[in-house]
Order: structure tokens, then C-alpha cells, then sequence
């Protein structure tokens, strides 16, 4: 499968590793926000759970695991397609995020290999695949009922880093000012 071309990682991309302060192979991903659809334990969330892995290469890695539910489902008894996405979404959002922060989903490509059956496991894996400059170039497959099982759906994606002035100007200021933001500092932001 040929990725879009604003997909395909440049010849002159480097590795991306681990930032320093990012928790090391083996650990959980803290969940980032405790309103987050991706990884908070929300009633109506995908509650994905995340472990950092190993990669050969020493690029930034991760594993997550999701159980489906049955008010995840599309066509009868299936996991509606969106939600892989959306899981995916969060999967190499929390894999960019180990590398550097904040960035955000600029584009992200999404292939339906197998239906996913409710009550099942997926079990993601998401890779930072290169950088260059604020772009990073991402890949994930999502498999099913074992971190081996067959492959269900892959997925390619292009995240970009951004400046905090970024969620200052477009977040709203209600919930930024509930996680301390002065109201000052987001007023001088959309000034
Ligand atoms: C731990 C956290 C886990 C979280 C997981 C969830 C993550 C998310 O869902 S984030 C939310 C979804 N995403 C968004 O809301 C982003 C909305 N989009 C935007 O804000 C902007 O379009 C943004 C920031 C992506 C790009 O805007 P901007 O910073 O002005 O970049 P811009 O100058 O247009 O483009 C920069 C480069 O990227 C490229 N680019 C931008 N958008 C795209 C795209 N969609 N496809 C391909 N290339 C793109 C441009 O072509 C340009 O390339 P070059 O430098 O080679 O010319």
C-alpha cells in the first residue's frame, strides 16, 4: 500500500527518539488529560491503555490496548470504523508525544483491513517513522485479540509540532483557565 505523498517520509528525515524526560520502555503512559476521549477513563471514551516499547532502529515506540464495547459498534457486532481512527489518532498522538510536545494530527490515513469484533481486544502499535523540522512522520497497526494477532487495520500520519499559542488562540478560555492559564496570558494570545 502506497501512502498519500504528504505521507511518505522524506529521504532527509532523522530518527526520532525518546525526549529525555519521556517515560522509559516498559513504563504506562500517563494519561494526558483527564478529559481526553483517546485515554482517559471516561465512560464514553476509548479508555486506550499505553506502554513505551522497544524499537530496533532506537526510534520513539509504543503499544496500547483497547477493549471494544458494545456501544462502539458501526454495523451490528462490529466496531464502528471511526473509532479505529480515532484510536489510532490518539495512538500516534501519545507516540509523537514522546519525542516532543505540543504537536497536532495534521493528516491522518486509516486502512480497513478486517472487521473488528465487539468484545474483542485491539492491540495498536504506533512509531514516530522520522522527523524533519516540525514534521513527524508517523505509522500504527492495530491487531487483533493479541499484540501478534492477525493485522485489522494500519494506519499513516503526519503530526506537526505547534506553539502553545496555538491552544491560547483556539482552546476555550473556560477550560484553559480551569488548568491555571491566566486569563491575561490567553487574552495577550488572541490580541
Ligand atoms: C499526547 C497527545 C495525544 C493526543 C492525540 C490526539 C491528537 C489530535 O487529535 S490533535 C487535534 C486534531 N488536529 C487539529 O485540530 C489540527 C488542526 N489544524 C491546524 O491547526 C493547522 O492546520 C496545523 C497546525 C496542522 C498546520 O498549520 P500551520 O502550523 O500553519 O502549518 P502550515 O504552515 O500550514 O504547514 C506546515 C507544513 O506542513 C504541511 N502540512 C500542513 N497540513 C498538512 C496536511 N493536512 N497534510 C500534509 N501536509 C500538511 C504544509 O504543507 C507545510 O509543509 P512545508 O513546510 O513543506 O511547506
Amino acid at each position: 500500500m502506497v501512502a498519500s505523498p504528504s505521507l511518505e517520509l522524506p529521504a532527509e528525515a532523522t530518527v526520532a527518539e525518546r525526549h529525555e524526560k519521556a517515560p522509559a520502555v516498559g513504563e504506562r503512559i500517563p494519561v494526558h488529560s483527564a478529559v481526553c476521549f483517546g485515554c482517559a477513563d471516561l465512560p464514553h471514551g476509548l479508555r486506550l491503555e499505553s506502554w513505551v516499547t522497544d524499537d530496533e532502529a532506537g526510534a520513539a515506540a509504543i503499544s496500547s490496548r483497547m477493549v471494544l464495547r458494545e456501544e462502539q459498534q458501526g454495523a451490528p457486532g462490529l466496531l464502528h470504523g471511526g473509532l479505529l481512527t480515532a484510536a489510532f489518532d490518539e495512538v500516534l498522538g501519545s507516540v509523537v508525544a514522546l519525542v516532543t510536545r505540543p504537536c497536532v494530527t495534521a493528516r491522518l490515513e486509516t486502512d480497513f483491513r478486517a472487521p473488528m469484533p465487539i468484545g474483542s481486544t485491539l492491540w495498536l502499535r504506533g512509531r514516530v517513522d522520522g522527523r524533519l523540522g516540525r514534521k513527524l512522520y508517523v505509522s500504527g497497526r492495530a491487531h487483533l485479540d493479541a499484540p501478534d494477532g492477525p493485522v485489522v487495520g494500519t494506519a499513516s500520519a503526519l503530526f506537526l509540532k505547534v506553539e502553545m499559542d496555538h491552544f491560547l488562540r483556539n482552546s476555550r478560555p473556560e477550560d484553559l483557565e480551569a488548568l491555571g492559564v491566566p486569563a491575561e496570558r490567553i487574552r495577550a494570545a488572541r490580541a
